[in-house]
């Protein structure tokens, strides 16, 4: 538990799918949202990030909206506090960063409502926020998650030890979730369902049992949303290929897109993003790994993280 007027929230970004895990599987990565904060007269964010200086700087600004709507669940009423705000994690691209600012503004108010929520409680909360655990899933517990939302209550999985580095191919362009979302059908046949639940549990199976062809076979194989968002991104076949070429084992849309990332075996990371990098050159791309810690709050007087209940 963090008292004190100053601490530090860290929260990573996430990819979600991974292909055919339709909001239900996601892995944290080690980009990262950092929110230091210090108790004040009144609410005040300051964006350390270029990207971050589009939002509000005052209590209208989603994170502290998110914390006081959280605070407000536990009939509690939170001290206004300055938020210095630094991000790694490129807006609207693909790579959860709504899923960390909901997990931050979540850990606001754990820490300043002194609520004390375990993580499960975080997770039930987050959901209210956006409706499917894969994202959000990650950047609370970090690794790999598998998630299911039912009707009162979210189950996790998560797993840490997974030998997998991810490179990202990010576009210049944004792609809003809502408008990537909008593309996909309203049902699906029963058959379809089957095939593509399949397909999922292969997938999973096959990335766990680290058969790394087998899984991105299943990775290409996707019926839930892959099929119907490509149109929407620029060049999707021909830099799913030179994926595969550089030594990716499955390449899939990130999230909801634009980004596109590889799974690729631990340690052939980077030269695999530096052989894409050579021809792709319009896009930003990272080597990755997997974000183990998922978010944590530490004092500002700098002593080791402190791990969230469970
Ligand atoms: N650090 C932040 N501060 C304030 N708002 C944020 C922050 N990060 C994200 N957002 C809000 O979330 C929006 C992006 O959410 P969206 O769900 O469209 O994409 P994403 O989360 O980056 O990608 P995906 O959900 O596909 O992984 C931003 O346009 C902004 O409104
Ligand atoms: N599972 C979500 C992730 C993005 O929020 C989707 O693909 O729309």
């Amino acid at each position: 538990m963090i008292s004190g007027n100053s601490f530090k929230i860290k929260v990573p970004a996430s990819t979600a799918n991974l292909g055919p895990g339709f909001d239900s599987i996601g892995l944290a990565l080690n980009l990262y949202l950092e929110i230091m904060v210090e108790k004040s007269e009144r609410w005040q964010v300051i964006p350390l990030s270029k990207e971050l200086e589009v939002f509000q700087n005052d209590e209208s600004h989603f994170i502290i909206s998110v914390a006081k709507q959280v605070a407000k669940k536990y009939y509690k009423t939170l001290p206004p506090c300055r938020l210095s705000i630094k991000s790694e994690i490129p807006l609207a691209r693909g790579l959860g960063s709504s899923a960390s600012a909901i997990v931050a503004g979540i850990e606001l108010a754990d820490v300043l409502g002194a609520l004390n929520l375990t993580s499960q409680q975080k997770l039930d909360i987050a959901i209210d926020f956006e409706d499917h655990p894969d994202n959000i899933g990650a950047s609370l517990y970090g690794g790999l998650v598998i998630g299911s939302k039912n009707d009162d209550h979210t189950e996790i999985v998560s797993i840490h030890d997974l030998p997998v580095e991810i490179v990202v191919m990010i576009p210049k362009e944004e792609l809003l979730t809502k408008e990537s979302r909008a593309v996909l059908p309203d049902s699906f046949s029963f058959e379809v369902a089957v095939r593509a639940g399949s397909i999922s549990n292969v997938f999973i199976a096959a990335l766990l049992s680290q058969e790394w062809n087998k899984a991105g076979r299943m990775m290409r194989k996707d019926q839930y949303h892959q099929p119907f968002r490509k149109r929407l991104i620029t060049d999707y076949d021909q830099i799913e290929g030179l994926a595969y070429k550089a030594g990716a084992f499955g390449v899939a849309l990130s999230g909801a897109g634009p980004s596109i990332i590889g799974l690729v075996e631990a340690g052939k990371g980077k030269e695999v993003a530096d052989n894409l990098s050579l021809v792709l050159p319009k896009m930003n791309v990272l080597c990755l790994s997997i974000d183990k810690a998922g978010s944590l709050v530490e004092p500002t007087a700098s002593i080791p993280y402190i791990r969230k209940a469970l």
